[in-house]
């Protein structure tokens, strides 16, 4: 039977890419679960409204900020400390479907954009974040956006397959770095989901979207939602995962871990078919 308690009561949180997706449906359960929560986004239209819908008033903010540049992040945790006093969660989810082509086709110029959103965005959040809740003594939990792009290949095009590869490494490079500090690192790793940014990079509403994603799932019965991947990555951010740090949480129903082109083995017999 899921728990009343409130699992982030009085802890402050930074959301990247938190405007839309992911990150929206994220800080909706982190607010009702107590936290207040700074939306660090480029979208301010989407972002404003997002911050202004969450109740009581004041408890979630908006700030532009994009990942890709420093300064933009390290004025997002100055503002979660002015605003809100403190920070314990770094929530580091935004991100870009970068260009779909595959290796050899590959423009730099979208392969280097793809990286500076997902790697060079990532390491600078973690840095501005982790820095801020060392000094403060706070023992943080920082979450990254990973993918199930990042496990096996083959799942999307080359630039964000690479960018999620790396998003895994530095996550563990976090981990060795921060742990001595108190602070967790892990990551989240999704797959495929219907939000504005993968409706946008395969063609499809959202209704199709899904319709492809449950088509490939192993787990059937039940559609991946933002609001299944929030729940994983309000387990990390809260007590409740204590001692979890340099784990990436994979959110699949099985895709990652089930080989469907090898022979099956069904009721007593291999189907070769
Ligand atoms: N949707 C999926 O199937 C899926 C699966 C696995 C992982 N992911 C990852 O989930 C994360 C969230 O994506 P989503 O699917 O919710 O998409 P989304 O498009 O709904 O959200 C992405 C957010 O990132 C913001 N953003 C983009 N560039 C930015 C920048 N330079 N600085 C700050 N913010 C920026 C956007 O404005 C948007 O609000 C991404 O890292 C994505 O790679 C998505």
């Amino acid at each position: 039977m899921a728990s009343n308690k409130l699992k982030l009561e009085g802890k402050v949180a930074i959301i990247t890419g938190g405007a839309s997706g992911i990150g929206e449906t994220t800080t909706r359960l982190f607010a009702a679960h107590g936290a207040s929560v700074v939306i660090a986004d480029i979208n301010a239209s989407l972002g404003h409204l997002v911050a202004a819908s969450i109740s009581p008033p004041g408890r979630c903010s908006f700030i532009h900020c994009d990942v890709r540049n420093e300064l933009d992040l390290a004025a997002a945790v100055d503002h979660a400390i002015t605003t809100y006093g403190r920070l314990d969660i770094l929530f580091s989810n935004a991100g870009v479907a970068g260009p779909p082509t595959g290796v050899l086709d590959l423009d730099p110029a979208g392969l280097d954009h793809t990286l500076a959103v997902h790697v060079r965005g990532t390491a600078l959040a973690i840095k501005h974040a982790g820095q801020a809740m060392a000094a403060a003594g706070t023992r943080g939990s920082i979450i990254c956006t990973a993918s199930v792009a990042g496990i096996h290949g083959g799942f999307t095009p080359a630039a964000y397959m690479t960018a999620k590869h790396a998003v895994l490494g530095l996550a563990k490079a976090a981990a060795a770095d921060l742990g001595g500090k108190g602070v967790r690192v892990n990551c989240v790793s999704p797959y495929l989901l219907a939000t504005p940014l993968a409706c946008g990079a395969y063609g499809m509403d959202a209704a199709k979207l899904e319709e492809t994603s449950s088509a490939g799932a192993i787990l059937k019965g039940t559609v991946l939602r933002a609001d299944d991947v929030a729940a994983a990555v309000l387990f990390l951010a809260s007590d409740d995962s204590a001692f979890i740090s340099g784990h990436n949480l994979v959110i699949d129903g099985g895709v990652t871990v089930v080989n469907t082109t090898l022979p099956k083995f069904v009721e007593g017999k291999y189907d070769l078919a």
